[in-house]
């Protein structure tokens, strides 16, 4: 067993430079080519040995998590015990960073992170394949979380292919109040219910342009099939899109299930420019600079 009587690991946020969603299964998800980037936007998730599971949270958006079972981290560490025989008595703490309910994982971020750091508390050693068939059991988007980095998703987003992919500017605007993830698929099927939807594919183009690192081919190739759904539920989410690529953003799209949106820019000068014109816009609550991809849930040494 591990001597360290408490275990920090960083965890980043999402975007997804490709969401193609396929019809609705019978199990109520849908098939996926999910292009996964991680960015450098972070949770950290500290597990300390403790009497019971609890789970604390600080941050600007604190307010809005659950500190009960339902977080995804104590229901990680819930996961992980049960499998070990163990029981899960650590303290959990968030300091949360990334948008709640805004559609970077944040939660899923949490999961991941909390599996990784109670592994390593408890000494378990567990593997990658182990740890990510458990991340699979919390959510769709948490076995990215765990890997960080580029990746295709397929199945409901939880079976990854890693890809390769040079760096990239992003600049964020977080929106007031979140969107149900569940409730803007919802609104997916209902907008699509007079048409046959195809199996979704992964765009070679794309996958070529994360490749190369040219911002100017990525841009042309963005694609969020979930970015109508999050209008229809969100109309004045096109005003920050128009905010963003009309201050010189190449590209801009609703990230996952929204309501953040997602700007890329060539470089860092226009990172502050789009960020400051976005503020001034007053079409978000707030915007945040980032380059991608980030690296994984990571345990930090301290
Ligand atoms: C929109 C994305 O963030 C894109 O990466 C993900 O697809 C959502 O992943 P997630 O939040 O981890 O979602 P889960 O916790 O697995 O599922 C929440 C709900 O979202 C819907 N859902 C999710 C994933 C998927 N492939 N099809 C779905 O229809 C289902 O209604 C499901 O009950
Ligand atoms: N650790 C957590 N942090 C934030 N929300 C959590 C957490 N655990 C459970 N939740 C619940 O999950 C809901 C969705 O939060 P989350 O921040 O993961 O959304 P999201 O980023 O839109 O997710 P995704 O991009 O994976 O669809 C929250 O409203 C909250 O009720």
């Amino acid at each position: 067993m591990s001597t360290r009587d408490t275990v920090t690991v960083r965890v980043p946020a999402k975007v997804n430079v490709q969401l193609a969603v396929g019809a609705a299964r019978p199990d109520g998800f849908h098939d996926l080519a999910n292009v996964f980037l991680a960015v450098s936007l972070y949770d950290e998730v500290t597990v300390t040995r403790a009497d019971a599971l609890t789970v604390t949270c600080s941050g600007p958006d604190a307010a809005q998590v659950p500190l009960d079972r339902t977080n995804l981290a104590a229901r990680a560490a819930e996961l992980l015990a049960a499998r070990h025989g163990l029981s899960p008595d650590v303290h959990i703490h968030i300091a949360k960073d990334i948008p709640v309910a805004g559609g970077m994982a944040g939660g899923s971020a949490d999961g991941a992170g909390a599996l990784l750091a109670c592994d390593a508390l408890w000494g378990l050693g567990s593997s990658r394949e182990e740890l990510l068939e458990i991340c699979a059991e919390l959510g769709s988007d948490v076995p990215f979380s765990l890997i960080g980095g580029a990746a295709l998703g397929t199945g409901r987003g939880e079976v990854l292919t890693p890809v390769e992919a040079g760096t990239f500017h992003w600049v964020f605007a977080v929106a007031d109040g979140g969107l149900s993830t569940p409730a803007v698929f919802r609104e997916f099927d209902r907008l699509t219910a007079a048409t046959a939807v195809p199996a979704p594919q992964a765009d070679p183009a794309l996958l070529a342009a994360l490749r190369s690192g040219d911002p100017d081919a990525l841009a042309a190739t963005l694609a969020n099939d979930l970015q109508p759904a999050a209008l229809s539920l969100r109309p004045q989410l096109a005003d920050t899109l128009a905010a963003g690529t009309g201050a010189g953003a190449l590209a801009a799209l609703v990230s996952g299930s929204g309501p953040t949106t997602a700007f890329l820019v060539r470089d860092e000068e226009t990172a502050a420019k789009v960020a400051a014109a976005l503020t001034a816009s007053t079409t978000c609550r707030t915007t945040r600079t980032t380059t991608s991809p980030a690296p994984g849930a990571t345990v930090l040494a301290r």
